[in-house]
């Protein structure tokens, strides 16, 4: 079957399946990261993300380019055309848009276009924060996958994420419950927890089933990747559920002509490193 005709979870289990990797590269392209050669270069910000693609595709479950770094430098162009790159020569490996957009439905139906008409993502992630009525309208695009922020990895997550609502549970998991029984109109729904808070990833995993997560975290944010997969693996199904993300630790392991190589080189151990630990 053409791997494009699947819906979003379909392409992940095939990936968790066929790569043998719960890894995604996250494609964080910051200009005064950019290796000498590619900065300033009119398509340097495409060609650096191709190049690292292209070293790890073998390795991943999925790529995540984060919408910012490209439309702050004027660069959605060279987004499109890394999407159509990467859609071409690796129709079996889903492609998560970061762009945690959260507006009224009239406004979401033009970010849903945005995702997965212009850009041709597989699934977005989306900010929770304004209710169902927000995210319904990225749920009407069949197949797709919509990514619901619940634990985000930042500190400052817990500012709001951990307030606890009137039931008494924190709204993180008030949030994981919405979205694991009365959201998931689509069967496409996802949810982000931070790889910097393992105990809340098994809190999540237990509300929602074998639902994906999305976890960022690991390498430049210290996530411990042990702990991450103990905490949101599925009882019988090792290697499984999580697309967990690194971006810089990944992007820039080398700010020299080798970068496509050093970025290789850690996505082999950190894909390494997650095996090892769903084997445990
Ligand atoms: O939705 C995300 O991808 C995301 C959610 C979250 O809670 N924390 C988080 O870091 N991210 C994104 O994941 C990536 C993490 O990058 P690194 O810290 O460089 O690995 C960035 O693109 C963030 O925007």
């Amino acid at each position: 079957m053409n791997a494009c005709s699947n819906t979003f979870n379909q392409q992940l289990q095939s990936a968790w399946a066929s790569q043998g990797s719960m890894l995604c590269v996250g494609f964080d392209p910051d200009p005064k990261r950019l290796p000498l050669a590619l900065q300033g270069k009119p398509e340097g910000v495409f060609e650096f993300c191709r190049d690292i693609a292209d070293a790890t595709a073998d390795l991943v479950c999925a790529f995540k380019p984060q919408f910012a770094y490209f439309a702050s430098q004027r660069a959605e162009a060279q987004l499109e055309k890394l999407i159509r790159h990467l859609k071409d020569k690796y129709p079996h490996i889903p492609v998560i848009l970061d762009s945690k957009r959260g507006d009224i439905g009239s406004t979401a139906d033009h970010y849903a276009l945005e995702a997965f008409e212009r850009y041709g993502a597989d699934a977005v992630t989306v900010n929770p924060y304004m209710g169902f009525d927000t995210i319904e309208p990225y749920l009407k695009h069949a197949g797709k996958g919509v990514i619901v922020l619940c634990r985000t990895s930042n500190p400052g997550g817990s500012d709001l994420q951990f307030l606890n609502t009137a039931s008494g549970e924190p709204l993180y998991l008030h949030v994981a419950k919405l979205a694991a029984q009365k959201w998931n109109t689509s069967g496409q729904i996802s949810l982000v927890v931070g790889a910097t808070y393992p105990e809340e990833i098994a809190k999540v995993r237990a509300i929602v089933g074998d639902m994906p997560l999305l976890i960022p975290g690991i390498g430049a944010q210290g996530g411990d990747i042990d702990a991450t997969v103990n905490a949101g693996r599925i009882t019988g199904a090792p290697g499984t559920g999580m697309i967990i993300n690194s971006s810089r630790a990944i992007l820039y392991a080398s700010t020299g002509n080798d970068f496509a190589q050093a970025a290789r080189v850690v996505a082999q151990s950190t894909r390494d490193a997650l095996r090892a630990a769903a084997a445990k």
